[in-house]
């Protein structure tokens, strides 16, 4: 059996699937935590790595990580971090990226130049931050990577060079989307120099080779690598409750929306991926339960005790800052608290939140791709929820396909591997999928967008 292992370095933790080549089956899997917080020490991911990857990576015929997009590993001479890593949810950036934009003409400019509108989750964002606020950081910064490729190079044979791919590269904010090419002007103007970059390969190639000889595919930002584990298909859009909440679509053609509602990235196949990204997801729920001194399953039964609408709660859940819509320095807000307010309201009213702000994202891929969706599919750690589950049609006005409980960022990345070791992209049949349906609740959207626009 030929056996290909797919890595998701992601927010909260690593995760490895061991997975036959041939037709996906998962053969083995482990997890490892990550620290918490907006910044990291990015060796703690390494260390992730090596304990998820333990008894597996030497099984393994090839491998490629999937990992977060936009974060900010800094890396001097030596390769040791300068500072902790800055990932993607740190908002401290924001004013840096207003700054780029401006100095880069605008935000079409923006968007023309590398395919979005810059905002703080940007890794050319965050090294403006640096320079301008750890000026002796910034300026012993030899090399920057993106997680991926920080986990990419440290699994490779000692002296390997870094390397990534054009999907993760094209969130960076100094690579031109649409002709794949870095923009080291673009670096320049962030970090006030040109330091070290990675190679970018194609996604079919073997990128280099572990210690044991294993050849090492090129990996991706997680959101490419998940559309690249569903197969995602023209006119699907896949929605993700992970740490981030993301509605992804996938292009033949690049984007570049001026707006800022749609980031435009490339895919890990070759493509585009046009995509809405909130900063508030999965952990909107964590925080409602651990307010509520509850688990997440009592926390589900509680809000599918309540009715649509919370009897009148409301919540806009941009708790730490949010990027959909762009609003960097906003706190959550709770709108109709009565004496009434049951603990079963404010558990449903967070469930309604949360989905209500992927409608939105949903709304912006819809109305940027100009096509009613084939397919909503969903996916990610929130899904466990049997309050998102049963409302997510409700909210989203839409039936939403469910494929089997997986991870698929890391099914996408071994998936990744199995092309660049056989030069085939195997099909990989999705086992069944579940659709879910419900009358949909629009007072719910109506209530929240009153919010949200107040
Ligand atoms: N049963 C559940 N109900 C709601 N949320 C859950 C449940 N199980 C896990 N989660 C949440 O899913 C999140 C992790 O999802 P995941 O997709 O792995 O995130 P990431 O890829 O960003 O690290 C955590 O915030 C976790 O609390
Ligand atoms: O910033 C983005 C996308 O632009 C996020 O989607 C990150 O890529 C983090 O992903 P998860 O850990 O939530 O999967």
């Amino acid at each position: 059996m030929t056996l290909v292992l797919g890595v998701d370095s992601s927010t909260q933790s690593t995760k490895a699937l061991l997975v036959d080549a041939d037709d996906g089956t998962v053969v083995d899997s482990r997890t490892a935590p990550h620290p918490a917080g907006t910044e990291v020490d990015p060796r703690a991911w390494l260390t992730a790595f090596d304990t998820a990857t333990a008894g597996l990576l030497e099984r393994a015929d090839a491998v490629a990580v999937g990992g977060q997009q936009h974060g900010m590993v800094a890396l001097d001479e030596a390769g040791e971090p300068v500072r902790d890593a800055l990932l993607w949810n740190d908002t401290r950036s924001a004013g840096a990226a207003r700054d780029l934009i401006g100095e880069m003409g605008g935000p079409q400019a923006c968007a023309d130049a590398i395919g979005s509108v810059m905002v703080a989750s940007f890794t050319a964002s965050k090294l403006r931050w640096l320079r301008d606020h750890e000026p002796e950081n910034a300026a012993r910064v030899a090399e920057v990577l993106l997680p991926h490729d920080y986990v990419s190079r440290h699994l490779s044979a000692p002296g390997t060079p870094a390397f990534t791919d054009r999907g993760d590269a094209s969130g960076t904010g100094y690579f031109a989307t649409a002709a794949g090419e870095w923009r080291p002007d673009l670096l320049e103007l962030a970090l006030g120099r040109v330091v070290g970059l990675p190679t970018v390969v194609a996604p079919d190639a073997v990128a280099a080779h572990t210690a044991g000889g294993a050849p090492v595919a090129a990996g991706s930002g997680d959101n490419a690598a998940a559309a690249l584990g569903m197969g995602l298909e023209a006119g699907d859009v896949l929605v993700s409750i992970g740490t981030s909440g993301v509605a992804s679509t996938i292009s033949a053609v690049p984007v570049a929306d001026g707006s800022g509602a749609i980031t435009g990235f490339a895919d890990a196949a070759g493509g585009f991926l046009p995509m809405a990204t909130t900063i508030n997801a999965a952990q909107i729920l964590d925080l409602q339960a651990r307010w509520l001194g509850v688990d997440h399953d009592e926390l589900a039964a509680l809000a599918l005790a309540a009715p649509a609408g919370s009897n009148g709660l409301t919540l806009l859940p941009y708790y730490g800052g949010e990027r959909t819509p762009n609003r960097p320095d906003a706190t959550g807000t709770w709108v109709g608290l009565t004496p009434r307010t049951t603990r079963e309201d404010l558990a449903r009213a967070a469930v309604e939140a949360l989905l209500c702000s992927l409608a939105d994202a949903v709304d912006l891929v819809v109305g940027a791709t100009g096509q009613e969706p084939r397919r909503i599919l969903m996916v990610g750690g929130a899904t466990r929820s049997a309050a998102v589950r049963a409302l997510a049609p409700a909210v989203l006005g839409r039936p939403v396909v469910l494929p089997p409980a997986g991870e698929y960022v890391a099914r996408g990345a071994a998936r990744q591997a199995a092309w660049a070791l056989t030069g085939r992209l195997p099909d990989w049949e999705l086992a069944a999928t579940e659709t879910l349906t419900a009358d949909p609740t629009p007072v719910v959207r109506t209530a929240y967008a009153a919010v949200r626009d107040a």
